[in-house]
Protein backbone atom coordinates (compact mmCIF):
# COMPACT_ATOMS: atom_id res chain seq x y z
CA UNK A 1 0.00 0.00 0.00
CA UNK A 2 1.61 3.21 -0.82
CA UNK A 3 -0.78 5.78 0.77
CA UNK A 4 -1.90 6.01 4.46
CA UNK A 5 -5.54 5.21 5.11
CA UNK A 6 -8.49 6.23 7.35
CA UNK A 7 -11.39 3.93 8.60
CA UNK A 8 -14.66 4.69 9.57
CA UNK A 9 -16.32 2.32 11.70
CA UNK A 10 -19.81 2.43 11.46
CA UNK A 11 -21.61 1.20 14.47
CA UNK A 12 -24.55 3.68 15.15
CA UNK A 13 -27.52 0.99 13.83
CA UNK A 14 -30.44 -0.45 16.47
CA UNK A 15 -29.40 -3.80 15.45
CA UNK A 16 -33.73 -4.17 15.03
CA UNK A 17 -33.48 -7.99 12.87
CA UNK A 18 -31.11 -9.37 15.58
CA UNK A 19 -34.26 -8.38 18.48
CA UNK A 20 -31.67 -8.08 21.29
CA UNK A 21 -32.49 -5.55 23.75
CA UNK A 22 -28.63 -4.66 23.56
CA UNK A 23 -27.70 -3.42 19.79
CA UNK A 24 -25.88 -6.32 18.34
CA UNK A 25 -22.51 -4.48 17.74
CA UNK A 26 -22.37 -4.46 21.67
CA UNK A 27 -23.03 -8.50 22.01
CA UNK A 28 -20.47 -10.30 23.55
CA UNK A 29 -18.43 -12.77 20.82
CA UNK A 30 -16.17 -15.02 22.76
CA UNK A 31 -14.64 -12.70 25.10
CA UNK A 32 -14.94 -9.32 24.02
CA UNK A 33 -17.97 -7.04 22.22
CA UNK A 34 -18.43 -7.80 19.07
CA UNK A 35 -17.47 -3.97 18.21
CA UNK A 36 -14.42 -4.64 19.94
CA UNK A 37 -12.79 -7.16 17.82
CA UNK A 38 -13.54 -4.73 14.64
CA UNK A 39 -11.59 -1.95 16.31
CA UNK A 40 -8.80 -4.04 17.53
CA UNK A 41 -8.58 -5.65 13.85
CA UNK A 42 -8.21 -1.83 12.13
CA UNK A 43 -5.76 -1.09 15.29
CA UNK A 44 -3.04 -3.97 14.03
CA UNK A 45 -3.01 -2.99 10.39
CA UNK A 46 0.07 -0.36 9.86
CA UNK A 47 -1.15 1.10 6.52
CA UNK A 48 -4.31 2.88 8.63
CA UNK A 49 -3.20 5.31 10.28
CA UNK A 50 -6.72 6.89 12.16
CA UNK A 51 -10.17 5.57 13.41
CA UNK A 52 -13.44 7.53 13.54
CA UNK A 53 -15.86 5.56 15.33
CA UNK A 54 -19.51 6.38 14.81
CA UNK A 55 -22.39 5.05 17.12
CA UNK A 56 -25.46 5.84 18.52
CA UNK A 57 -25.81 9.25 20.49
CA UNK A 58 -25.99 6.67 24.21
CA UNK A 59 -23.47 5.04 23.56
CA UNK A 60 -20.72 7.76 22.75
CA UNK A 61 -19.21 7.87 26.38
CA UNK A 62 -19.04 4.10 27.46
CA UNK A 63 -17.40 4.19 23.74
CA UNK A 64 -14.93 6.22 24.47
CA UNK A 65 -14.40 4.44 27.92
CA UNK A 66 -13.93 1.20 25.10
CA UNK A 67 -11.43 3.27 23.31
CA UNK A 68 -8.78 3.94 26.31
CA UNK A 69 -9.60 0.75 28.04
CA UNK A 70 -8.40 -1.22 24.81
CA UNK A 71 -5.73 0.93 23.70
CA UNK A 72 -7.22 2.26 20.02
CA UNK A 73 -4.79 4.80 19.56
CA UNK A 74 -5.69 4.84 16.17
CA UNK A 75 -9.23 6.15 17.36
CA UNK A 76 -9.03 10.25 16.77
CA UNK A 77 -13.00 10.34 17.77
CA UNK A 78 -16.11 8.66 18.27
CA UNK A 79 -18.86 10.57 17.44
CA UNK A 80 -23.06 10.16 17.31
CA UNK A 81 -24.22 8.83 13.90
CA UNK A 82 -27.38 9.38 12.15
CA UNK A 83 -30.97 7.55 11.55
CA UNK A 84 -29.42 5.76 8.24
CA UNK A 85 -26.11 3.71 7.75
CA UNK A 86 -25.58 6.41 5.38
CA UNK A 87 -25.98 9.31 7.62
CA UNK A 88 -23.53 7.72 9.88
CA UNK A 89 -20.84 7.33 7.20
CA UNK A 90 -21.22 11.43 6.65
CA UNK A 91 -21.01 12.06 10.34
CA UNK A 92 -18.20 9.88 10.73
CA UNK A 93 -16.49 11.73 7.12
CA UNK A 94 -16.26 14.96 8.36
CA UNK A 95 -13.89 13.35 11.37
CA UNK A 96 -11.09 11.76 8.82
CA UNK A 97 -8.09 13.65 7.09
CA UNK A 98 -6.37 10.84 5.57
CA UNK A 99 -6.35 10.84 1.37
CA UNK A 100 -8.08 7.13 1.48
CA UNK A 101 -10.96 6.21 3.37
CA UNK A 102 -12.69 2.94 3.94
CA UNK A 103 -15.75 2.82 5.49
CA UNK A 104 -16.61 -0.63 7.45
CA UNK A 105 -19.55 -2.03 9.22
CA UNK A 106 -18.70 -2.31 13.13
CA UNK A 107 -20.59 -5.71 12.49
CA UNK A 108 -17.93 -7.15 10.53
CA UNK A 109 -15.35 -8.66 13.06
CA UNK A 110 -13.77 -11.10 10.88
CA UNK A 111 -12.90 -9.62 8.42
CA UNK A 112 -9.10 -10.55 7.41
CA UNK A 113 -6.20 -8.46 6.63
CA UNK A 114 -5.67 -10.01 3.34
CA UNK A 115 -8.82 -9.04 1.63
CA UNK A 116 -8.41 -5.58 3.39
CA UNK A 117 -5.22 -5.36 1.50
CA UNK A 118 -6.51 -6.73 -1.33
CA UNK A 119 -9.42 -4.02 -1.22
CA UNK A 120 -7.16 -0.63 -0.29
CA UNK A 121 -4.55 -1.89 -3.74
CA UNK A 122 -7.71 -2.06 -5.89
CA UNK A 123 -8.74 1.05 -4.75
CA UNK A 124 -5.03 2.98 -4.94
CA UNK A 125 -5.87 1.68 -8.56
CA UNK A 126 -9.30 2.59 -9.61
CA UNK A 127 -9.57 5.71 -6.83
CA UNK A 128 -12.50 3.09 -5.84
CA UNK A 129 -12.97 -0.85 -4.50
CA UNK A 130 -15.40 -2.76 -2.32
CA UNK A 131 -15.07 -6.34 -0.94
CA UNK A 132 -17.17 -8.88 -2.45
CA UNK A 133 -17.43 -12.48 -3.20
CA UNK A 134 -19.28 -13.89 -6.15
CA UNK A 135 -23.07 -15.24 -5.47
CA UNK A 136 -23.29 -19.19 -4.71
CA UNK A 137 -26.84 -19.68 -5.10
CA UNK A 138 -29.09 -19.63 -8.19
CA UNK A 139 -30.82 -15.89 -7.16
CA UNK A 140 -34.30 -15.00 -8.33
CA UNK A 141 -36.22 -11.93 -8.53
CA UNK A 142 -39.67 -12.67 -7.45
CA UNK A 143 -42.93 -10.54 -7.18
CA UNK A 144 -45.46 -9.11 -5.09
CA UNK A 145 -48.10 -12.25 -5.57
CA UNK A 146 -44.85 -14.80 -4.92
CA UNK A 147 -44.09 -15.41 -8.78
CA UNK A 148 -40.94 -15.73 -10.00
CA UNK A 149 -40.19 -12.74 -12.96
CA UNK A 150 -36.26 -13.41 -13.78
CA UNK A 151 -33.15 -15.10 -12.89
CA UNK A 152 -30.21 -12.88 -13.55
CA UNK A 153 -27.17 -14.53 -14.65
CA UNK A 154 -25.71 -15.68 -11.60
CA UNK A 155 -22.07 -14.68 -13.23
CA UNK A 156 -23.00 -11.59 -12.76
CA UNK A 157 -24.13 -11.45 -9.32
CA UNK A 158 -21.69 -10.31 -5.96
CA UNK A 159 -22.90 -10.02 -2.67
CA UNK A 160 -21.13 -6.69 -1.36
CA UNK A 161 -19.13 -6.76 1.71
CA UNK A 162 -17.34 -3.73 3.95
CA UNK A 163 -14.93 -2.54 3.54
CA UNK A 164 -15.40 -0.55 0.75
CA UNK A 165 -12.17 2.26 0.19
CA UNK A 166 -12.45 5.19 -1.76
CA UNK A 167 -10.20 8.63 -2.72
CA UNK A 168 -11.98 10.74 0.67
CA UNK A 169 -12.80 13.41 -1.53
CA UNK A 170 -15.05 11.64 -4.20
CA UNK A 171 -16.35 9.96 -1.16
CA UNK A 172 -17.10 13.31 0.42
CA UNK A 173 -18.19 14.60 -2.68
CA UNK A 174 -21.14 11.63 -3.66
CA UNK A 175 -22.06 12.10 -0.02
CA UNK A 176 -22.86 15.43 0.19
CA UNK A 177 -24.26 15.01 -3.17
CA UNK A 178 -26.50 12.03 -2.13
CA UNK A 179 -27.95 14.41 1.09
CA UNK A 180 -28.81 17.36 -1.06
CA UNK A 181 -30.33 15.09 -3.61
CA UNK A 182 -32.18 13.18 -0.37
CA UNK A 183 -30.48 9.78 -1.78
CA UNK A 184 -30.38 7.14 0.36
CA UNK A 185 -28.45 3.88 -0.03
CA UNK A 186 -27.70 0.63 1.57
CA UNK A 187 -23.87 1.00 1.05
CA UNK A 188 -20.58 3.71 -0.40
CA UNK A 189 -20.76 2.31 -3.26
CA UNK A 190 -24.19 3.42 -4.38
CA UNK A 191 -23.38 6.74 -3.66
CA UNK A 192 -20.26 6.47 -5.77
CA UNK A 193 -21.98 4.57 -8.52
CA UNK A 194 -24.52 7.66 -9.14
CA UNK A 195 -22.13 10.04 -9.41
CA UNK A 196 -21.51 7.73 -12.81
CA UNK A 197 -17.72 6.99 -11.25
CA UNK A 198 -16.63 3.07 -11.75
CA UNK A 199 -16.52 1.37 -8.34
CA UNK A 200 -14.30 -1.77 -8.52
CA UNK A 201 -14.61 -5.18 -6.65
CA UNK A 202 -11.84 -6.92 -4.74
CA UNK A 203 -12.86 -10.54 -4.00
CA UNK A 204 -12.92 -10.86 -0.20
CA UNK A 205 -13.82 -13.90 2.12
CA UNK A 206 -17.33 -15.71 2.50
CA UNK A 207 -16.62 -15.96 6.56
CA UNK A 208 -16.65 -12.22 6.23
CA UNK A 209 -20.04 -12.24 7.63
CA UNK A 210 -22.62 -9.34 8.40
CA UNK A 211 -23.87 -10.49 11.89
CA UNK A 212 -26.94 -9.77 11.05
CA UNK A 213 -29.97 -12.26 12.99
CA UNK A 214 -29.35 -14.53 15.23
CA UNK A 215 -28.21 -17.71 13.43
CA UNK A 216 -25.01 -15.35 12.63
CA UNK A 217 -23.73 -15.34 16.31
CA UNK A 218 -23.44 -18.78 16.95
CA UNK A 219 -21.68 -18.93 13.20
CA UNK A 220 -19.15 -16.17 14.12
CA UNK A 221 -18.21 -18.17 17.02
CA UNK A 222 -17.29 -21.04 15.34
CA UNK A 223 -15.18 -18.76 12.76
CA UNK A 224 -13.56 -17.06 15.34
CA UNK A 225 -12.85 -20.02 17.43
CA UNK A 226 -12.10 -21.38 14.20
CA UNK A 227 -9.29 -18.89 13.42
CA UNK A 228 -7.50 -18.54 16.91
CA UNK A 229 -7.24 -22.21 16.66
CA UNK A 230 -5.34 -21.98 13.40
CA UNK A 231 -3.31 -19.21 14.46
CA UNK A 232 -2.02 -21.12 17.53
CA UNK A 233 -0.71 -24.05 15.45
CA UNK A 234 0.77 -21.18 13.13
CA UNK A 235 -1.46 -21.30 10.28
CA UNK A 236 -3.61 -18.62 8.73
CA UNK A 237 -3.17 -15.04 9.43
CA UNK A 238 -0.65 -13.78 12.05
CA UNK A 239 -1.86 -10.82 14.28
N1 LIG B 1 -28.22 4.50 11.27
C1 LIG B 1 -27.29 3.54 11.17
C2 LIG B 1 -27.64 2.24 10.74
C3 LIG B 1 -26.63 1.28 10.67
N2 LIG B 1 -25.37 1.60 11.04
C4 LIG B 1 -24.33 0.58 11.06
O1 LIG B 1 -24.16 0.00 9.77
C5 LIG B 1 -23.74 -1.34 9.88
C6 LIG B 1 -24.54 -2.27 8.98
O2 LIG B 1 -25.91 -2.11 9.22
P1 LIG B 1 -26.94 -3.25 9.65
O3 LIG B 1 -26.31 -4.56 9.73
O4 LIG B 1 -28.14 -3.06 8.82
O5 LIG B 1 -27.19 -2.80 11.16
P2 LIG B 1 -28.50 -2.25 11.87
O6 LIG B 1 -29.05 -1.08 11.13
O7 LIG B 1 -28.10 -2.06 13.27
O8 LIG B 1 -29.46 -3.51 11.75
P3 LIG B 1 -31.03 -3.58 11.46
O9 LIG B 1 -31.20 -3.12 10.03
O10 LIG B 1 -31.38 -5.00 11.69
O11 LIG B 1 -31.70 -2.64 12.44
C7 LIG B 1 -23.85 -1.73 11.36
O12 LIG B 1 -22.56 -1.80 11.92
C8 LIG B 1 -24.69 -0.63 11.94
O13 LIG B 1 -24.41 -0.34 13.31
C9 LIG B 1 -25.06 2.89 11.46
O14 LIG B 1 -23.90 3.17 11.80
N3 LIG B 1 -26.04 3.85 11.51
C1 LIG C 1 -22.81 -2.10 3.47
C2 LIG C 1 -23.34 -3.51 3.61
O1 LIG C 1 -22.63 -4.17 4.59
C3 LIG C 1 -23.13 -4.26 2.35
O2 LIG C 1 -23.54 -5.57 2.52
C4 LIG C 1 -24.83 -3.47 3.88
O3 LIG C 1 -25.46 -2.85 2.82
C5 LIG C 1 -25.20 -2.89 5.20
O4 LIG C 1 -26.50 -2.65 5.54
P1 LIG C 1 -27.90 -3.44 5.36
O5 LIG C 1 -28.83 -2.69 6.21
O6 LIG C 1 -27.73 -4.83 5.83
O7 LIG C 1 -28.32 -3.33 3.94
Amino acid sequence: MGADWGVIIVAAGKGTRMGTKESKQYLQLADKPILVHTLEFFQSLDWVKEAVLVVGSDDVERCRDWVKEYGMSKVTAVVAGGTERQHSVHCGLQELSTDWVMVHDGVRPLVTAEAVRACCTQAEQSGASVLAVPVKDTIKQVNEAGVIVSTPDRRSLWAIQTPQAFRRVLLLEAHERALAERFVGTDDAMVVERMGVNVTVAEGEYTNIKITTPEDLPWAEFLLAKRRADRAEGKGEQR
